[in-house]
């Protein structure tokens, strides 16, 4: 039990809770403390009781719970001083509105502030019904964020203001406790605004470390960096700039720049108003490269100084090391041949494309020029300067895949290189990567891809630091990865983020008009322009199919310019029919197949290939239209019972090989868990055929 007790009344139950907070722990040991507020419940009138209001704002409004016997003390209140330190980190001369709910509080507590020594900020006071306010970013308020306008950006909530010491004190009196327990209060007090000035002198320690570190780091940097107020007065120069200036004093900080650098026209170029610019300049005898730019937030230009001879072959030697690694985009739009409509316009796309920095996905079937326009948007992309790395997946076992994308650190695994390996993501960085044959990737590495696009920062395997990439990622694919997905093979969300932009490259059977282009290119490539083709060479070419589009057509070229005799090609020299590639069934269309029931056109192995056993298809297939016209699922094992009311029952194992082959041919599309197997356009154009022959 306690001796004595108290009743505090507040206005607001926040300043309550820091009230009965504050006063608990200075003499909450020997105290009882009730705590109201009166925009909660008060229950009762209180009689011979010590009362405490906050503040005399609110001595009317709490007179009717103060009863017969009651002392009343009035709350003499300071700056919460435990938050002070928000205060200190604004820079110097900061405008801040002072925001509290009536003129004689802010005034109390702006001059409190200053007497406390917080006087580099610029207070502007502000109550409700204050007239004519500036338009300020930042308020600070007691704790009344309620009232601080809307066009504040931000606000520094120090708290509500705390009791202050005399007022303690008086309680102490009132409730005879002052002789016993003043001492203890008072060092209680006391520790707390000690504690305070740890805090700060802890974090100007700190503050101190870390202005000594960005010195080392300044100072390690190759350049000449500077900075200074836009007065012209110096707050950075590192020790290069000194150097790089042949300069003989390192006192350079606090003195105006024209003070320290003779050359008046780089006086006015680094103190100039325009935004961002830069400018050669000689110094010392060497030419400068010097860049300006504002830092608006900081009130301060800074101005880096590059030895402009060893910037020149600096990059003279990063293009040269890209070069040898290969990591160099060989193409430009202007090597995509051909004038045809399709390819007019696909060039118009993939040059807008260039200009952003998104993922783009190209499909295309074999041939068709991916690697050739992932070249061309490289270089036509901002990203130019930087690297350009091609990963084909169809070529590289996953785990090599894996190690090669996105290195290792030394002992990840049996056989890892000591000192680890930097992936072809980290060395692309600032450059862009193509992924190609996308649709080779296992699911284990499709997961780790995604990661990568989504968060823009990867993990080496093995090793435990996060790496920030940036890198632009064009990915290409001759599968169908709509299919893909429906299969369980490509996730889904991958497919999402890398199709964030688009091409189709269009084939080259359905643009034949591109193929004398295209020849006249190759012949130019090969330094063969002078030889003359013979018209029923040009007419058979324009004939072909072409399944393995240009890079098919490259080929052949190349073979007749190898067989022919003399400066002519005639009908002799085509290669014969075993040398062109007729389209393989693995060799899927790539636009995607849509389902007969949305009622569009699904693309499918043209012309239609009648499998032996069309019995079986021509069942199977009827069952699944059937079933798909009534709008029920069907599966394997539906197709399996079925069969067995059939003349051939066939066994869940055969069914689904058989339905291999159909999806093979795009003639059915599974799709596991939803909606069982759909039959598509052309899957119905082959029963149609199977319906006329069996
Ligand atoms: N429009 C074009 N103009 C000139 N050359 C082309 C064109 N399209 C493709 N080529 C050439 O055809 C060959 C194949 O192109 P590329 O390697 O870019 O095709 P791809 O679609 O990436 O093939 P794959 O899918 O097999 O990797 C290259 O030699 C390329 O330069």
């Amino acid at each position: 039990m306690y001796a004595k007790e108290l009743i505090l009344i507040t206005g607001t139950k926040e300043t309550r809770k820091t009230l009965v907070e504050q006063l608990t722990e200075v003499i909450g040991d020997f105290v009882h403390i009730h705590d109201f507020s009166l925009e909660e419940t008060i229950p009762h009138v209180f009689t011979d009781k010590l009362i405490i209001l906050s503040s005399s704002a609110i001595v009317d409004e709490a007179a009717p719970y103060i009863g017969e016997g009651c002392k009343v003390v009035v709350a003499k209140r300071t700056v919460n001083f435990q938050n002070i330190d928000k205060l200190l980190f604004l820079p110097d001369n900061t405008q801040v509105l002072y925001v509290n709910d009536a003129p004689e509080t802010v005034y109390e507590s702006v001059e409190t502030l200053l007497q406390l020594g917080i006087n580099h900020i610029d207070y502007i006071p502000f109550y409700p019904g204050k007239k004519h306010v500036p338009d300020i970013e930042i308020a600070i308020t007691p704790g009344e964020v309620s009232l601080v306008p809307a066009f504040v950006k931000k606000v520094v909530n120090i708290g509500p203001r705390l009791i202050d010491l005399i007022t303690v004190i008086t309680i102490l009196q009132h409730l005879n406790l002052l002789e016993k327990k003043g001492d203890i209060v008072s060092e209680k007090y006391i520790r707390k605004i000690i504690d305070l000035s740890k805090k700060l002198s802890h974090t100007t320690r700190q503050s101190d470390q870390l202005n000594k570190h960005l010195k080392q780091v300044l100072d390690g940097v190759n350049d000449g960096i500077l900075a200074v107020t836009p007065s012209g007065i110096i707050t950075v120069f590192n020790e290069n700039l000194i150097a790089m200036l042949g300069l003989n004093t390192t006192k350079t900080v606090g003195r105006h720049l024209s003070d320290v650098f003779r050359n008046h026209e780089l006086v006015s170029f680094v103190l100039n108003d325009s935004e961002e610019e830069s400018r050669w300049f000689t110094l010392f005898q060497a030419d400068v490269i010097v860049h300006r730019f504002h830092v608006s937030t900081e009130e301060s230009i800074v101005a880096t100084f590059k030895n402009a001879h060893e910037t020149i072959e600096l990059e003279k030697s990063f293009r040269r090391e890209l070069i040898r690694k290969g990591y160099i985009a060989k193409y430009t739009f202007q090597d995509i041949r051909g004038n045809s409509e399709r390819v007019v316009k696909t060039k118009e796309i993939a040059s807008k494309i260039a200009k952003t920095n998104l993922t783009v996905l190209i499909e295309g079937e074999s041939g068709t020029g991916k690697e050739l326009y992932a070249s061309a948007i490289h270089n036509a992309s901002l990203r130019e300067s930087g690297p350009f790395l091609a990963v084909n997946f169809s070529a590289l076992p996953d785990d090599l895949v894996e190690s090669e994308l996105f290195g290792y650190e030394e002992g990840a695994f049996t056989g890892a290189k000591k000192g680890g390996k930097i992936g072809l993501f980290e060395q692309a960085n600032g450059g862009t990567i193509f992924l190609d044959e996308i649709g080779d990737t296992s699911l284990k590495l499709q997961a780790r891809l995604l990661r990568v696009l989504q968060e823009k920062e990867l993990m080496r395997i093995g090793g435990n630091k996060i790496i920030p990439i940036d890198v632009r990622v064009i990915a290409a694919t001759n599968k169908n990865l709509i299919r893909m997905i429906e299969q369980g093979t490509f996730r889904e969300d991958l497919y999402h983020r890398l199709k964030i932009l688009y091409i189709h490259l269009p084939e080259l059977r359905n643009r034949k008009e591109d193929i004398p282009a295209l020849i006249e290119h190759f012949l130019m490539q090969s330094g063969r322009s002078s030889i003359a083709i013979m018209p029923e060479v040009m007419e058979h070419l324009l004939g072909y199919q072409w399944y393995g589009n240009v890079r098919e057509l490259k080929n052949t070229i190349d073979y007749m310019l190898a067989v022919c005799n003399g400066q002519v090609i005639t009908a002799d020299d085509i290669p014969s029919e075993s040398f062109f590639q007729r389209k393989s069934p693995e060799q899927q269309p790539v636009r995607e197949p849509i389902l007969l029931d949305t009622g569009t056109q699904a693309t499918a192995a043209s012309p239609l290939e009648i499998p032996s056993d069309q019995e079986e298809h021509r069942f199977m297939l009827e069952a699944i239209h059937l079933a798909n016209q009534q709008g029920v699922s069907i599966g394997r094992k539906t197709l399996s019972e079925k069969s067995g009311l059939w003349k051939k029952p066939l066994t869940e194992q055969q069914i689904r090989r058989r339905l291999d082959t159909l999806e093979q041919q795009a003639y059915v599309v599974t799709n596991r868990g939803r909606g069982g197997i759909k039959l598509t356009r052309s899957g119905l154009d082959y029963l149609r055929a199977l319906e006329g022959t069996t």
